[in-house]
């Protein structure tokens, strides 16, 4: 029997990826729609590549209808909280018209479902912790607004052209995949736990702590990681779910665990065998103090469970990773 295909913008950056390699372990098809902006070639591994923008919109429809595509999940969009301080025009242009373009092409394919990709970061400052879906959004930094609102666009587009979507608000994504096959690969690297690991391997090298006068129990910024092989998992529940006829949802991905950033230097350190050297920073702007998921819609509407999400577990699986991808870089 054919291989059901789904179309997935953003297939070739961190998530998507392991989104696709998930979506094939699962019988699917997943087409890569992505221009490689921000995304790697080696990573798109399980199907077809378009590379094509999310301006094009033309590009889109037809990715759409000559693979005939039964979802899309679109991962595709510029992430950097910092970056979104310094640059929110291309926040807003990219994650919002981008996603424009993706609801329209869908509607003229006649594509029902998507899985978009959100955020925490809509949540801003939380009122209370752990964080459930039903707290307003009140983001505190262009990006968690540009995807707060691609969440409102994508729930308009389910009530006037009966499109049906499940927005997945990941907390921290982090870890690489177990088998070693794609990991965790930007240019320059913004996140936490690739910087602690490079530090940890390279003595010449420091990581920064961005703040350590924070309200929280050791002084550095608490976030929930969860192992991006989970996330991956999530996508293909959520996916199911929509094509069995299920109907909108909007849900946290988290583990409910909080782990400061200088637990994560403690993992990294004992899964590398050796601790990073640090420096202390003021804090980044647009950081907000701490975010932990209540996952508990998660758990009982998609069934879904993280089981590597512990932050050793990350740090062994990223550490092995980055191990290797170093090693082979070094040879080329
Ligand atoms: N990484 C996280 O911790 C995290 C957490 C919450 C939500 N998210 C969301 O998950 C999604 C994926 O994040 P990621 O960390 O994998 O990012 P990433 O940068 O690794 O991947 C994004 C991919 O999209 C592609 N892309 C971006 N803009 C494009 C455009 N206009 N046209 C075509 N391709 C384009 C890039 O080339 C890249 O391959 C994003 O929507 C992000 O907001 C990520
Ligand atoms: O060199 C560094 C890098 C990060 N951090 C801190 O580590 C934490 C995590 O930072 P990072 O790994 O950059 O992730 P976030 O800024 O939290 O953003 C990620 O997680 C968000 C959800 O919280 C997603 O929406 C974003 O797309 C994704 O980039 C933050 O407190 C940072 O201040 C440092 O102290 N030093």
């Amino acid at each position: 029997m054919e291989k059901q295909a789904v179309l997935v913008t953003g297939g070739a950056g961190y998530v998507g990826s392991h989104a696709c390699m998930a979506l094939s372990e699962a019988g699917f098809l997943p087409v890569c729609y992505d221009d490689l902006r921000r995304g790697n070639r080696w990573a798109v591994q399980w199907g077809p590549l378009i590379e094509a923008p999310l301006e094009d919109s033309a590009a889109l429809a037809s990715a759409m209808q000559s693979h005939s595509v039964a979802a899309v999940m679109h991962f595709a969009a510029y992430a950097y909280v910092a970056e979104s301080m310094s640059d929110p025009s291309s926040y807003f242009r990219n994650n919002v018209s981008g996603s424009i373009n993706v609801l329209d092409a869908m509607v003229a394919s006649g594509v029902p479902n998507l899985v978009i990709s959100s955020t925490c970061a809509i949540y801003g400052i939380p009122p209370a912790l752990p964080i459930v879906e039903e707290m307003p959004a009140a983001p505190i930094n262009p990006y968690g607004a540009s995807k707060h609102i691609m969440e409102e666009i994508a729930d308009w587009y389910a009530q006037t052209h009966g499109l049906r979507t499940c927005a997945l608000r990941y907390f921290n994504a982090a870890g690489c995949d177990p088998s070693g096959a794609i990991g965790e690969w930007h240019d320059p690297e913004p996140h936490v736990f690739p910087l602690a690991i490079a530090a940890a391997l390279d003595r010449n090298s420091q990581f920064s702590i961005f703040g350590t006068d924070y309200p929280t129990p050791d002084g550095t910024a608490v976030r929930d990681y969860v192992h991006v092989s989970d996330l991956a998992e999530a996508h293909v529940l959520a996916l199911h779910r929509l094509l069995e006829g299920g109907d909108n949802l909007r849900c946290n991905l988290g583990t409910g665990q909080g782990t400061s950033v200088k637990e994560v230097l403690e993992a990294v350190a004992s899964a590398a065998g050796r601790k990073p050297n640090v420096v202390m920073h003021p804090r980044r702007p647009g950081d907000p103090p701490e975010l932990v998921a209540d996952p508990s819609l998660a758990m009982q509407t998609l069934r879904w469970k993280p089981i590597r999400s512990d932050p050793l577990t990350i740090a062994e699986d990223a550490h092995r990773w980055y191990v290797r991808r170093l090693g082979e870089r070094s040879l080329a």
